[in-house]
């Protein structure tokens, strides 16, 4: 059992060093199961939970993978790949485990997909995932537990997705990559570590157009190519940094090459938050109070779900009511209540929340529902009277490295305690 311990009341000051995106690195890991031949080399490989159960469930599938940890580098061989099986107990721990399919459809002919996890959010259908690979020719036979598809070579076909899927489009362009002819994908998702996805399978020789548009166009090749790449940085471990400096009333440097934290900034910008940006590095400032704000999440470049829950801890602290509407995921309130233990005013009614600021903030023992949820529970503790203990951990290093090391080079009284339990 891993739980975070955080006493509060330091404001954070000093320079924060942003991992590499999460959501960019598992299709990375991904795509590199499509090589035949050779050694794929992802950098800026952030150190966290998911990424070791890939590099866990890689093997498993017959992959050849070294994790370099001080080095923050992944090499993966994947020319021994000999198992369509992604087996429950490593599939179920994280969701990226859904972007292993494409590969073994590739590789093997088939994938026998026996679970996927990740946050539990509500409905998280995968119906745009199997309804395109049917359309590119796979058959998909959906169990009540394990999914098993098959192709004998997939073919191009026009997709389209109801909502802009963030994995449904990386797993359709992923299919479509090595199909024969031409794909298109209407309404593909446009966030930047999907166009991140879309160069490193460029460089891998994928012929991939329309990236950002929300309509893109792949031309299968024969093979695609080992390749090294850099993963870029992680918006929302960097949007995390920013709110801990904004409600601690601290003053902190976010260095993370090409750093954009879009409406994120924008919001916090609203309630009074202060951003400079100094060639590459961004600082981020607060010593007033702060003002209450109104969000609704969507797909990029609104305002993304995975800050919603840092943004509802942030309003909790802000002088006056916010608004908070959820509309990706339809159960991301979980942390209202755990908030609530800590004496904030959250009332939830379907999709929308109301957070009554500022009420004082007072240390208790809190559970993390989910990643996010942790994380926004870790940035209470730090805003809190007295001590927070934060269980469980786990969720929290799903997502972000060394994040205990991380808030206490910046003077954050926090420890990441492991126990029996
Ligand atoms: C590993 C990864 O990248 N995870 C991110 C990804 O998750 P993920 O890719 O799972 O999220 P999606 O964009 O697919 O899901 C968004 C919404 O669309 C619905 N939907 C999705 C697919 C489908 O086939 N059918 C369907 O109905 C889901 O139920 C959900 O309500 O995007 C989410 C939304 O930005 C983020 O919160 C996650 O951090
Ligand atoms: C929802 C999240 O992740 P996953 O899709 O990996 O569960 C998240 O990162 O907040």
């Amino acid at each position: 059992m891993v739980r975070y311990r955080v006493r509060g009341g330091n404001a954070l000051r000093g320079t924060a060093f942003i991992q590499g995106a999460k959501n960019a690195v598992l299709p990375m890991i991904g795509a590199a199961l499509l090589a035949p031949k050779g050694r794929t080399v992802l950098r800026n490989v952030p150190i966290i939970e998911d990424v070791r159960r890939a590099v866990e469930l890689a093997e498993s599938i017959g992959a050849y993978v070294e994790l370099h940890e001080s080095e923050r580098t992944l090499v993966i061989d994947a020319s021994r790949v000999n198992s369509p099986v992604l087996p429950a107990e490593i599939a179920r721990r994280f969701r990226g485990s859904v972007l292993f399919t494409p590969a073994l459809l590739h590789r093997l002919g088939e994938a026998i997909v026996e679970g996927v996890g990740g946050c539990n959010l509500g409905s998280r259908n995968l119906d745009f995932h199997y309804l395109g690979y049917k359309r590119l020719g796979a058959i998909v036979d959906e169990g009540e537990t394990v999914i098993h598809v098959k192709a004998a070579g997939l073919t191009g076909a026009t997709l389209y997705l109801d909502t802009p899927s963030h994995t449904g489009t990386e797993n359709l362009i992923m299919a479509a990559a090595l199909a024969r002819g031409t794909t298109v994908i209407e309404n593909a998702a446009l966030e930047p570590e999907v166009l991140d996805v879309i160069d490193m399978l460029t460089k891998m020789g994928a012929r991939i157009s329309g990236g950002g548009t929300g309509f893109i166009t792949v031309e299968g090749v024969e093979e695609l190519h080992a390749v090294e790449h850099t993963v870029m940085p992680d918006r929302l471990d960097a949007g995390v940094f920013a709110m801990a400096a904004a409600l601690t009333g601290g003053e902190v440097s976010l260095v993370g090459t090409g750093l954009d934290l879009g409406v994120v900034r924008y919001k916090l910008e609203q309630m009074g938050v202060e951003f400079h940006r100094q060639g590459a590095v961004l600082h981020v400032r607060c010593d007033g109070p702060l003002r209450p704000i109104n969000i609704i999440t969507d797909t990029y470049p609104g305002f993304a779900t995975d800050l919603q829950s840092p943004m509802m801890t942030v309003a909790a602290l802000a002088e006056g009511t916010s608004y908070i509407h959820e509309r990706i995921f339809d159960g991301r309130f979980a942390l209202a209540g755990e908030l609530n233990k800590m004496g904030a005013n959250v009332e939830v009614d379907g999709s929308r929340a109301i957070v009554r600021g500022r009420t004082p903030l007072k240390g208790a023992e809190v559970t993390a529902h989910d990643l996010r949820s942790g994380i926004a529970l870790v940035l209470a503790g730090l805003a809190a009277e007295g001590e927070t203990v934060i269980d469980s951990g786990y969720l929290i290093d799903r997502g972000h490295a060394h994040l205990a090391a991380r808030m206490r080079a910046l003077g954050a009284d926090i420890t990441r305690e492991i126990s029996e339990r």
